[in-house]
Parts: structure tokens; sequence; C-alpha cells
């Protein structure tokens, strides 16, 4: 039976004035009336302002949202404060309803904004959108914001959930892993998914605003299952990918060494075969491998006699993981591992023994596309951020819009943001329509290009973004949390996604895969040459000024 919410009683301005000392204060906050009497001695931001003659037994409002984020009042500690309602009075200041499309300009995509067109979406994406949505406010987001604090990992009951609804095959993009699935309780058909369907999960799931967590989230599985996807054998892969699929295991992606850093050429940990030819001994250790804390299975790479192999290996006698602090939430589960003489059996090699290159270097166009998107979708965050406290705060008796100099940083973070939007979307319409092998030759060098811009204006929009927050950009809890979590986190995405490769590397990678390995970089420098070197390979030849 629904619980009955009992109705605020009316309290006039008059009354409310009589309350306003210490031990006896009621503040009115767009027009509901709150109690504070027994809060305001332990209120963390004291009490003294509270007993302020302008604000207690006042109206509060202004200076409340200047110091407050909304969200305050919704806490249910909170929220209970409230004791009435002004006669004749209705809030004005309104949480978005779950699943709402916010009314801030440009702080959605177009497509989903009011009154807009697009040529790529369609119903079928608007529809899953639409329940994406509600189940990531209702269901992800509150345990996110917890365990992005906590450090804990995204629990067992909600990976199963998000299982269920398909997200987990969804997340990995279009392909056979979604045959006879049930997708967001059947809002989309596994053959009509497509890349701007994985666009939306992505850029969904960023609005978290909570970076550990959303890493914590199957970071790991985006990238360490594709290769067990398509390259394990039969029997390893139906197993493994049921398994991860439906929630009961996690997998990560385990290549970076302290050694090699990520050029995957350089890599020590070595896996050596048994005389008998049925496993492998593998001895080593593996750096900064996210989701590693507590996955059940690595994807691993491997120096074998003769290369690379990568072999599948669960975790295990031999197998210790230890978490590493990082500068983002241990949500992530960011870990070190080690390997001591862990036996391998030959069926868990990942594709062709010492041609473990192609296998890395194989997903690393589509890990750049999602590391683009969800990069593109945070920027879009702080833009509707800034504006909103643009707009709100007061400084000299003004809106901080009325400066110049602060439209004017607006005005480079909302160019950013859709001049990067505008580039993903381009991109996912060439990759739905591209097949693989088209995609690589062709989209290799565009997408390093996308995801250096995507990575570059980000770090400009954090610093834009801290300027107009001022002071409350650099703490982590009140107005400027998100900002605050921006900032500190956003270098991470400029450095991952992907193996570094010097010259000497792609000197010993066969000419077959040298369309891939064009893919690999990692800094955004040289991915831009990656994508200028590509840009120059198809210059035609009898083109002059
Ligand atoms: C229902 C009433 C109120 C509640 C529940 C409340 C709660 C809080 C909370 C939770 C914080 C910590 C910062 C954050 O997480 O946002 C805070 C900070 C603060 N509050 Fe309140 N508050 C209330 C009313 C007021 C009012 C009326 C004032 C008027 C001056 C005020 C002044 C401050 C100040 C100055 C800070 C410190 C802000 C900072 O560090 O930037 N609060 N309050």
């Amino acid at each position: 039976m629904a619980s009955k919410i009992p109705a605020m009683r009316e309290i006039s301005r008059e009354e409310v004035a009589k309350h306003s000392k210490q031990g006896d204060l009621w503040v009115i906050i767009d027009s509901k009336v709150y109690d504070l009497s027994k809060f305001a001695a332990l209120h963390p931001g004291g009490l003294g302002v509270l007993s302020d003659p302008e604000v207690a037994g006042q109206d509060a409002t202004e200076i409340f949202y200047s110091l407050h984020r909304h969200e305050v009042l919704l806490k249910p500690g909170y929220a209970r404060l409230q004791i009435g309602t002004l006669p004749g009075k209705k809030p004005q200041i309104n949480a978005n309803s779950v699943g709402a499309i916010s009314k801030v300009p440009f702080a959605e995509p177009t497509w989903l904004s009011d009154g807009y067109y697009s040529p790529y979406y369609n119903e079928s994406h608007r529809a899953f959108c639409a329940e994406l949505r509600k189940f990531v406010e209702t269901e992800v987001l509150p345990e996110a914001q917890l365990h992005e604090e906590t450090g804990k990992h995204p629990s067992k009951a909600l990976l199963a959930r998000h299982a269920e609804l398909g997200l987990h095959a969804m997340r990995l993009g279009p392909g056979k892993h979604l045959k006879g699935l049930t997708l967001m309780n059947g809002v989309v058909k596994p053959e009509e998914f497509d890349f701007f369907h994985e666009l939306i999960a992505t850029q969904e799931f960023v609005r978290i605003g909570a970076r550990g967590y959303f890493d914590g989230f199957l970071a790991g599985m985006i990238i360490g299952l594709p290769p067990v996807v398509n390259f394990g054998k039969p029997e390893l892969r139906e197993k493994v990918v049921k398994e991860v699929l439906s929630g009961e295991k996690v997998i990560s992606l385990a290549i970076s060494e302290a050694f090699a850093g990520s050029d995957v050429a350089g890599l020590r940990c070595t896996a050596v075969k048994s005389e008998d030819g049925k496993y492998f001994t593998v001895n080593g250790t593996k750096k900064w491998i996210t989701n590693a804390a507590f996955s059940d299975y690595f994807t691993v790479g491997c120096k074998t006699a003769k290369g690379l192999t990568v072999l599948l290996i669960p975790r295990g006698e031999g197998v210790e993981t230890t978490p590493i602090k990082t500068a983002y939430s241990a949500a992530a589960g960011t870990a070190f591992i080690t390997f001591d003489n862990v036996k391998v059996p030959v069926e868990n090699v990942l594709g062709r023994e010492d041609d473990g290159l192609r296998v890395i270097l194989s997903n690393f166009n589509h890990e750049r596309y999602g590391m683009s998107a969800s990069s593109a979708r945070s920027q879009r965050m702080i833009v509707e951020e800034c504006l909103k406290w643009a707009n709100q705060r007061k400084v000299f008796g003004k809106p901080l819009i009325s400066q110049p100099v602060i439209r004017n940083k607006l005005a480079a973070l909302i160019a950013r943001v859709e001049s990067v939007q505008s580039w993903l979307e381009n991109i996912a319409y060439q990759m739905n329509n591209m097949s693989y092998e088209e995609q690589s030759l062709k989209l290799a060098g565009p997408i390093g290009l996308l995801k250096m811009e995507c990575t570059r204006t980000a770090q400009e929009t954090a610093r834009d973004a801290t300027q107009i927050f001022g002071g409350r950009a650099i703490t982590r809890t009140g107005m400027g949390r998100l900002i605050e979590q921006y900032h500190r986190t956003v270098p991470f995405d400029a450095i991952l996604g992907g193996g570094k490769s010097s010259n000497t590397t792609l000197s010993n990678v066969p000419i077959s895969i040298s369309f891939i390995l064009r893919a690999c970089a990692v800094a955004e420098d040289v991915l831009g040459d990656l994508g200028v070197r590509q840009a120059i390979k198809q210059m035609p030849p009898n083109v002059r000024l």
C-alpha cells in the first residue's frame, strides 16, 4: 500500500518571522518553510550563518541557492526539516523528474532537444534512450553516487540487473553477441541495434556523474570480452561469453605493464609452453588494469617463443590482484596483477599463438569511439553545470552571466561540445554503413583525430569551468562537486585507449595487420599524427596547388 504523504500546513511569512533566533529558527526556501531549530547546530555551513537576521525567520531562497545544490533539499534527512508552505505559493525550483529531458540549452545533444531534428536517430533510438535513462537514473545513479565516495565496486545485484536488460551485451556494440537476447525489455530488437544505440548506451551512463564508478561499471568488459567473442575457441567462447553477459562473472583486459607501459611489443609477462604442448606457464605482472580488483577472468597479453600471445586466464592459483590507489575512485577497481607460475591450458589461447598483436589491436578503433562518446557527454554535463551556475550566481549584485568574460568562456564550452558530438555522430553513421575491414582502413585516422579532439577540448573545458566556478571548483562536495571531479579525472581520458607503438614495434608487425596497427596510439599528439599520416597516405599522387 502506498504510504500517505502528510499534507503540509500553510504558514504565513509573518508567522515564520516570529521564529528568528537560535533554538527557534525557521526559514523560507522556495516557498517551503523549514524548521532549522535543532539542525542549526549540525549545519555543515555553521550555526552563525543561519542566525543572521537576514536569514533567520526570513526568505532565504536566493542565499540558499548561491551556496547549495538543489539536491541538498532532496536528501531525506534534510527534506524532513520542511514543516509547511507559504499560503497560495508553489515552489518554482524543480529537480528534473525521472527520465526527463533537460530544458537547459545545450544540456542535451540536439537530437534529444525539444524542437530540433536529426537525420541519424529514429524511433527505436528514442525509445531505447527513454527506457535506459529511467533505468540509469532510478537504479544506477543512487549506487554510483554512493560508491564513488566509498570506493566500493558496482554491486553484484546491479550488475545482474544490467545484464538482465541486455545492457552488458549492448555496451559491446552491435554484433552477433546480441543474437537471441531481449534488449531493454524488448524496446530494441537485436537486429536493429546499431552504433547509435551504442552511442546512447555510453552517453546515458556518463550522466551518473561518477567517473571512477563509471569505469568500474564494466570498462574492463568492454575491452576484455571482444577478444573472447572474436578469437576464442568455440567451447571456451560459449562458456565465458555466457557467464560474463549474464553478469555472473567479470572480465578485464590485462596488457599494460610497469616495464612496458602500453608498448605491447615490449611486454615482459611470459607464457612458456609445456613440453607436451598442453599448457602454458605464465609469469609476470600487469599494471593499471581497470576492474581487475574484482575480475574473474583476465584477457592477458603474454610474451611467447616467437611473439605475443593472448591468453584467457581465470582467477585462481597463482593469480593475485592488489588495488592501486589512483586519482579517481577505487570503485573502478584498478589493480596490479601478479601471475606466479599460473598454468593455462592451450585451449585458452585467443586467436593464434604468437599472433596476439592482431587480437589486442583489433578492438582499438571501437574502444576509442566509445571513449570519444563518453568524453563528449561529460563535456556536455559540464556545459549544463556552468550555464546553471552562471545564471544563478550573483556577484556584485549582478548575475555572473552578465560578465562578458564569462559569456565568452561559455561560448567556447558550447562550441567545443557541439563540434565533437557532431563529428562523433558522423563517425557512428560511417560505422553503421561500413564493414569491419572498411572501418579499419578508412576510420582509424578519423577516430584517432576525434579522440584527440575530444580529450584535448575536454581539458580546455575543465580549465574554463574551473574559472567559472572559482573556489567551488576545488571542493569535492557542494556546488562545484562535478567540476572538481571532472578537473581531477579528465586527464585520464587522454591517456587511456590503446597501446603506444614505437616505429620499432611497427616494423616487427606483419604487413597483413599493419592497417590495424595504424590505429594503435595513445597520447593525443600521437593520435593526431596517426590521423594525418593516414590522410597523407590517401592523397592522390596527381594533385598540386
Ligand atoms: C534546509 C536548510 C539548509 C540545509 C539542509 C543546509 C545544508 C547544508 C549542507 C549539506 C552544506 C554542505 C555543503 C553542501 O554539501 O552543499 C551546507 C553548507 C553551507 N550552508 Fe547550508 N543548509 C541550509 C540552509 C542554509 C542557509 C539558509 C544558509 C544561509 C546563509 C546556509 C549557509 C551555508 C553555508 C555558508 C555553507 C558552506 C558553503 C560552502 O562551503 O561553500 N545554509 N549547508
